[in-house]
């Protein structure tokens, strides 16, 4: 029988040689499109494809993502051929299904199937897309009794089903924006895996005020339903402003790292222009932070309310500073960043934070972070007490210790950042003991105490030194013009 079934798909093969080689264009197409419709006829089996990337610039399909992670249980269990990727953190490894392999599902008792196909194109094309030339894709095969079925149901159980894996499987990415340049370029955005190990657990601050941030970033995750009821993007601004070192940038990675999502890092001063901003926002995925970290000197965003109050000689300074960066410089102004946090582009995608970080708050544009775009401003202060009693649990493992009363104190008295603390509590040596790291801690108080006194004595010698000038000039004005007075009398009586 099989040697049947050969001979017959042979000459099958032949006529279509020869119906490809000699038939006219017109008459080809022609008998094609019947012969399609024949084979429809008999053929009871409905397809749908879905590529991994679409549209012109070649985006990557959030579906075919989804599509992967969903069957990849049922690949695992089922198929011959099988990928394998790292998995979160790198320690385990996610199955999917290799090229050309086939499975099946069953849902509310119809029967699909799965196909994973690559292909590779004949011409060599130019492309943003990142990695190899090969396109893929899945297709989903099923009979036309299930047509409703599937469309109306399945499809969105799939795609429901592999978002939820996705989430739990995915690695997370930290991604930054590449440098603009002219000409082509391989894609907007660069990323690396995003492992950073700070949580809220681990971040020194007023326990009440973590809690509350805490509680916002948890309602914002559940929200979805109620943005839509309100008709909103469904995206919250995060302000975050205080002196270096306490702690911006490391509550940004716990953020990241509660609510699962990628981050962003957004460097504005490389950027073109108001139009790449966009461009880059549309290319950033749903479940992300976008964090413009310090934002008062990224660009000239302190905008002209503030201008004005620029004296005459540092306006002369940022001048020639324009000048000398002249051609480098980003075209990103004030309004483009406007609508780029609640313009139109917000809307193109839904689950996101915008998180600037800044330490001078003072100087930023009031536009730029009133409510409704920074929806959250968090002060990140000086360290105190509570915070210093996670910082000890966290880098020596102590909740108490005879020290801690002269440390408490010590607290009241002077102001320290987390940064300082963290970084005298960490012990010096492999064998290092708590209280030879609290004793460093102590000794930096007295130093930062002996800085301050230190500061504060030439803050007054200052003042008296330019109090004793600012007498000497009035002195002088006094006298010169009383000699005026003299002369002008003398000259009278003359
Ligand atoms: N509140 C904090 N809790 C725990 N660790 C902290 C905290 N603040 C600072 N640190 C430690 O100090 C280091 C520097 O902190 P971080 O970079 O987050 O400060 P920052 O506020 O972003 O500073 P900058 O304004 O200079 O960017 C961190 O790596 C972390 O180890
Ligand atoms: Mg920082």
């Amino acid at each position: 029988m099989w040697a049947g079934v050969g001979s017959t798909l042979a000459s099958i093969m032949f006529l279509c040689t020869i119906f490809q080689k000699y038939l006219p264009y017109n008459l080809r197409d022609f008998i094609e499109k019947y012969v399609h419709r024949v084979t429809d006829f008999f053929n009871p089996y409905i397809e749908v494809v879905i590529h991994e990337f679409t549209g012109e610039r070649l985006k990557s399909n959030e579906a075919y993502t989804a599509i992967e992670a969903y069957l990849s249980t049922n690949a695992s269990k089922r198929a011959k051929r099988l990928k394998a990727e790292f998995g979160k953190d790198k320690d385990y490894l996610v199955l999917s299904m290799g090229d050309h392999e086939e499975v099946t599902d069953d849902y509310k008792g119809a029967k699909v199937w799965w196909k994973a196909s690559t292909t590779t194109p004949k011409v060599q094309q130019l492309s943003y897309y990142p990695t190899s030339d090969k396109k893929r894709s899945y297709k989903l095969s099923f009979h036309k009794w299930y047509r409703e079925l599937v469309i109306g149901s399945y499809l969105n159980h799939v795609l429901e089903e592999g978002r939820a894996i996705g989430v739990l499987k995915r690695q997370r990415k930290l991604y930054t924006n590449n440098p603009s340049q002219d000409g082509h370029r391989r894609s907007m955005w660069s990323h690396i895996v995003f492992d950073h190990p700070a949580s809220f657990r681990t971040l020194a601050m007023d326990p009440g005020k973590k809690k509350e941030i805490m509680d916002d970033l948890d309602t914002f995750s559940k929200s979805k339903d109620y943005y839509a009821k309100i008709g909103k993007a469904w995206k919250r601004g995060y302000l975050l402003y205080g002196p270096p070192g306490t702690g911006k940038s490391t509550m940004i990675a716990a953020m990241a790292n509660l609510l699962n999502y990628d981050v962003y890092d957004l460097e504005l001063t490389s950027i073109k222009d108001n139009n790449e901003l966009r461009k880059l926002l549309i290319e950033t995925s749903n479940k992300a932070i976008i964090v413009i970290e310090d934002i008062d000197c990224s660009l000239d965003l302190t905008g002209q309310r503030a201008n004005n109050k620029v004296k005459e000689e540092e306006k002369d300074v940022i001048k020639k500073a324009k000048e000398d960066s002249k051609g480098k410089e980003s075209k990103v102004t004030l309004s483009g960043l406007l609508n780029f946090i609640d313009g139109l582009w917000s809307s193109c995608g839904g689950e996101r934070l915008i998180v600037f970080t800044t330490n001078y708050v003072e100087q930023l544009d009031p536009a730029l972070i009133r409510r409704g775009r920074m929806d959250k401003h968090i002060e990140m202060s000086y360290c105190g007490f509570e915070g210093f009693k996670v910082l000890a649990k966290n880098y020596l493992d102590i909740t108490s210790h005879d020290l801690f009363e002269t440390i408490r104190q010590l607290f009241d008295e002077t102001q320290i950042t987390p940064a300082d603390v963290a970084e005298n509590l960490m012990p010096k040596t492999v064998n290092g003991d708590a209280e030879t790291s609290l004793k460093n801690l102590i000794e930096a108080f007295e130093n930062v105490k002996e800085e301050t006194r230190l500061k504060a004595q030439k803050e007054v010698k200052d003042e008296a030194r330019l109090k004793a000038q600012e007498e000497v000039k009035v002195e002088a004005i006094l006298k010169i013009e009383e000699e005026v007075k003299e002369h002008t009398v003398k000259d009278e009586v003359k």
